[in-house]
């Protein structure tokens, strides 16, 4: 179920054209990676979804409730950390998840399991102002959480969280993704983090979203093929390929999936002797250099 929907969102600071013509959905159950440089329009974004900054044009709708139109019901199932957690530093992580839980009528037992949740042990007691970033990271997202929202937005939750934290934060990520009717927009410069956990990756670069659909393509069709036979002649009508004397493996570019069979039939007429074959799987840091490495 369709719980997020932009359209054609624009959106200027001054004469800066910050979002030009975003477009996107989250579904319930996903978790979509939001990947971009600094400055790509991330932040402004997820700014624009939780009502924190207005845009000139296009639509949002959260579950069906339009932001300009129907705002409270719109950003009544949506919760965010954007720009780290906003917390009072004077309170202890206990009294600060007591007070937004009061602010927004959650009950008791919820309290004590967003408190587990956080595992800070006894630190819970002790002023936020004297916390690392993982630590407010984790009561941050203990607020955030506890209201059951459908649609959750982190702004790179995964800064100042150590490996064991952001193992944590990951799986419960995807968790609640899994288990909860939620969907939940994730930003990380940590390409490894995104692929981990995400159903979908959206790409921005200077305010517009790349189509990815293009990186799904060319991800099918990059062959490997080790031989100690000269294939060169055999594939050279055919097929765009280059070849590695040091490993002795040809890398064949295919246009489409089918030619697959081709490329085997080939093989087969001509008896090559082939010692391994393997698809070639493009990394997300190589799709990330093919968007943003001009
Ligand atoms: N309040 C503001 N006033 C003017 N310009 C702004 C403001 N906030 C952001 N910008 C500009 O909007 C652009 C997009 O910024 P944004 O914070 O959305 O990027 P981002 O993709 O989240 O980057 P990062 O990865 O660094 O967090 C940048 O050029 C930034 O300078």
């Amino acid at each position: 179920m369709k719980i997020l929907e932009v359209k054609g969102l624009m959106k200027n600071y001054g004469k800066s054209e910050i979002l030009k013509d975003v477009n996107f959905e989250v579904n319930t159950h996903e978790v979509i990676g939001f990947i971009g440089p600094n400055g790509a329009g991330k932040t402004t974004t997820m700014k624009c979804i939780s009502g924190l900054t207005g845009f000139h044009q296009g639509s949002i709708q959260v579950d069906g409730h339009d932001i300009k139109k129907d705002r409270i019901e719109a950003l009544k199932y949506q919760t965010s950390m954007i720009e780290g957690p906003a917390l009072y530093p004077e309170l202890s992580g206990k009294e600060n998840i007591k007070l937004f839980a009061s602010l927004r009528g959650v009950s008791k037992e919820r309290v004590d399991e967003m408190i587990e949740m956080t595992k800070l042990g006894k630190n819970i007691n002790r002023k936020v102002s004297q916390y690392s970033m993982g630590m407010k990271q984790r009561v941050g997202l203990a607020i955030s959480l506890m209201s059951n929202p459908k649609l959750i937005m982190l702004d790179e939750p995964t800064n100042g969280l150590d490996p064991s934290g952001v193992i944590d934060l990951l799986t419960l990520v995807k968790e609640l993704a899994t288990k909860e009717e939620i969907g939940i927009l994730f930003s990380s410069h940590t390409l490894a983090d995104v692929e981990k956990i995400a159903d979908r990756i959206i790409f921005i670069k200077d305010g517009q979203l790349i189509d990815e659909s293009q990186f799904v393509k060319d991800q099918s069709i990059v062959y490997e093929v080790k031989t100690e036979e000269d294939i060169n002649d055999i594939l050279k009508d055919q097929f765009v390929f280059e070849y590695n004397e040091v490993v002795k493996t040809y890398t064949i570019r295919l246009e489409k999936k089918e030619d697959l069979n081709e490329l085997l039939q080939l093989f087969s007429k001509n008896q090559v002797t082939v010692l391994d074959i393997s698809k070639v799987e493009q990394s997300i840091e190589d799709v990330y250099k093919d968007i943003y490495y001009d």
